[in-house]
């Protein structure tokens, strides 16, 4: 025995230092065993998988960014005279916070750069999960077991906007200071409370001397730190369910067909991340974003016009700037409608897209796991709804910078916010109505090519004199791509008598079940994919078509 040990000591001595450093991890996190699990993971291939990455990169890029702007941001709203580089501001009164987010870009080495990459990066990340939360939500890739993972991806959505908010608040300048005033009027038309939340968040009237102190503990902090943790969350679940793939040859719901985490998506994902980083780098040096030395430090008795939000914002904007401004009075009260309805769409509307899974699995009854993509084709009526969501986001994005519209495009300002108060119902009902027609021609058209081949353009005359055009048979890959899809049958309401042959009472909720499913499902709503049968017998039959 212990020759056995001074044999083994003496050859791991003469390993290599890697390799002695990783006998002494694993000693320690047991990390062999964790990488041979883990490391020769298969992930699917597609374009659009990417769109998560993009999020991540640019999510760590925020911090990096972020870390270096907090060596140099003083979160303060003291009152100190300018006497930096930037001459047309000298001798002006300011807050700390706007004073030193000033001398971060005219003073500090590559300090400018920086908070431009930090600003660009937030913007990019957020239209990355926007984008990210479509692909996810067009391919029905949320459906079981897949739902929290959705939510957690919800929440980060909902948090990066907030903390994008509060962000871009944190200079002091008169845009983002408008902003935050848009804010309190938003919290003060809440019945009740909202004085009470007002005066807690900014230390007593606005804008307080507080706001600023606050908002950098809430955004470097506390929203950051929260994300993190879903977001560790997130990956450790799309890890454990393993990632869904499109439908193929060889795919099946029980397994995953692609390539190897290490070497290839390791290597593929450290590339990436520098190519992320580089274009964000490019456009932060090449685009001015947010020139707080020309707008100015805020002041409570000013707004500069054309003022805009952050673009995620814009569709909140919008709401507070469609809807007339109604007040009514109760017992004395106002009651400042005209900010309140908006403030309780906005996170309706949120929340629309947030429940749609679990609204989709009680209205189909579909229990089961899914791991095989859909082409949003194949499901008419989820992809309408989500066409019709982001028609209703849209139209209020636009809302959100009416003005802009207005003066860029010669419009009238009151015509502009007509236009969005009736495209925010007639919208989605437009969207919604069209994007189904389109799938379910996409359908009759896939039917069509698996049945008829794939029109080649090509015109033939034939002996006697006909002409014909050449239909070219698609190939079994293709075939299977077109015909891999499930087709669903209507949730039906059940028996009418009980087991007694008494007639049962029927609850609205199973009747609207069933009306709902056959909107779904039921007939003129899928178009029925070609069967085998029906496949032979058109192709053994004739050469042409
Ligand atoms: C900080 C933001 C986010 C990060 C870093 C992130 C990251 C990722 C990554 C890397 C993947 C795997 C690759 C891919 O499918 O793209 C993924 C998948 C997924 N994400 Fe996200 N995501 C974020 C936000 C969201 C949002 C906003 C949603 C939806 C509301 C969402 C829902 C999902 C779901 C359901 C999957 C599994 C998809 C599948 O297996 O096909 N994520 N996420
Ligand atoms: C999802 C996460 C984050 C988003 C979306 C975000 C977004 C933003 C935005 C839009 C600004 C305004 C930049 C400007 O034009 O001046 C900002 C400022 C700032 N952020 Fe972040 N940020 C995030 C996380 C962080 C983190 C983690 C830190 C620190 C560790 C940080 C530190 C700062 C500081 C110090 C400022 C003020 C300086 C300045 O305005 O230039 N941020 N953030």
């Amino acid at each position: 025995m212990s020759t056995t040990t001074t044999n083994d000591s003496g050859a791991r001595r003469a390993a290599p230092a890697g390799e002695r450093l990783a006998d002494w991890a694993d000693g320690r996190l047991g990390i062999y065993s964790l990488a041979k699990s883990n490391m020769r993971k298969i992930f699917p291939d597609h374009w659009s998988f990417m769109l998560g990455e993009v999020c991540l990169y640019s999510f760590i890029i925020i911090i990096l960014t972020g870390v270096y702007l907090t060596l140099f941001f003083h979160p303060s709203m003291n009152e100190v005279v300018y006497n930096g580089s930037y001459v047309p501001l000298q001798g002006q009164l300011m807050s700390e916070a706007f004073n030193s987010t000033l001398h971060i870009s005219f003073d500090v080495r590559g300090g400018l750069l920086i908070r431009q990459i930090h600003h660009w990066a937030a913007l990019i990340f957020l239209a990355g999960m926007f984008v990210h939360m479509m692909r996810v939500f067009f391919t029905g890739a949320f459906r079981k077991p897949r739902e929290i993972n959705w939510l957690f991806g919800f929440l980060l959505f909902v948090l990066g906007m907030f903390t994008g908010f509060t962000g871009y608040s944190l200079p002091d300048d008169l845009l983002s200071g408008t902003g935050v005033r848009f804010m309190e009027g938003a919290i003060l038309s809440v019945p009740i409370v909202g004085t009470y939340i007002s005066f807690f968040l900014f230390g007593g009237e606005f804008p307080g001397h507080d706001f600023v102190a606050r908002f950098y503990s809430i955004h470097i902090l506390l929203l950051p730190g929260i994300m993190l943790g879903l977001m560790v969350g997130h990956l450790i679940l799309v890890f454990y369910h393993k990632h869904t793939q499109f439908a193929g040859p060889g795919k099946t719901n029980n397994n995953v067909v692609g390539m190897p985490l290490l070497p290839v998506y390791m290597a593929k994902a450290g590339g990436f991340f520098f190519l992320v980083f580089g274009v964000i780098a490019a456009v932060a040096a090449i685009a001015t974003i947010n020139p707080i030395w020309a707008i100015g430090p805020y002041r409570s008795d000013q707004v500069s016009t054309g003022a805009q939000p952050d673009w995620y914002m814009g569709f909140a904007e919008g709401l507070i700037r469609a809807m007339p401004g109604w007040e009514i009075n109760i017992w004395g009260h106002t009651l400042v409608l005209g900010v309140f309805i908006p403030l309780v769409i906005f996170p309706l509307v949120l929340a629309a897209i947030a429940v749609y899974p679990f609204i989709e699995s009680w209205v189909t009854g579909d229990k089961r796991e899914h791991h095989i993509l859909d082409r949003p084709r194949n499901a008419p009526t989820r992809t309408a709804f989500g066409v019709a969501w982001i028609t209703a986001y849209m139209v209020m994005l636009v809302g959100g910078g009416n003005d802009l519209w207005a003066t860029h495009f010669h419009l009238s300002i009151n015509a502009v916010t007509w236009f969005v108060r009736i495209a925010f119902f007639a919208g989605p009902v437009v969207a919604f109505v069209a994007t189904k027609r389109i799938c379910l021609g996409l359908q009759r058209r896939d039917r069509d090519k698996v049945l008829h081949g794939r029109e080649s353009g090509i015109i033939k005359r034939l002996p006697h004199g006909e002409f014909i055009e050449v239909h070219e048979p698609l190939s079994q890959e293709q075939l299977h791509t077109l015909t891999a899809h499930e087709q669903y049958v209507p949730v039906e309401i059940g028996p009418l008598v009980d087991e007694h042959g008494v007639e049962r009472k029927l609850k609205g909720s199973e009747k609207l079940r069933a009306k709902l499913s056959s909107a779904y499902y039921g007939e003129l709503n899928q178009i029925s994919k070609p069967t085998a049968d029906e496949y032979k017998e058109i192709t053994s039959g004739h050469g042409h078509h």
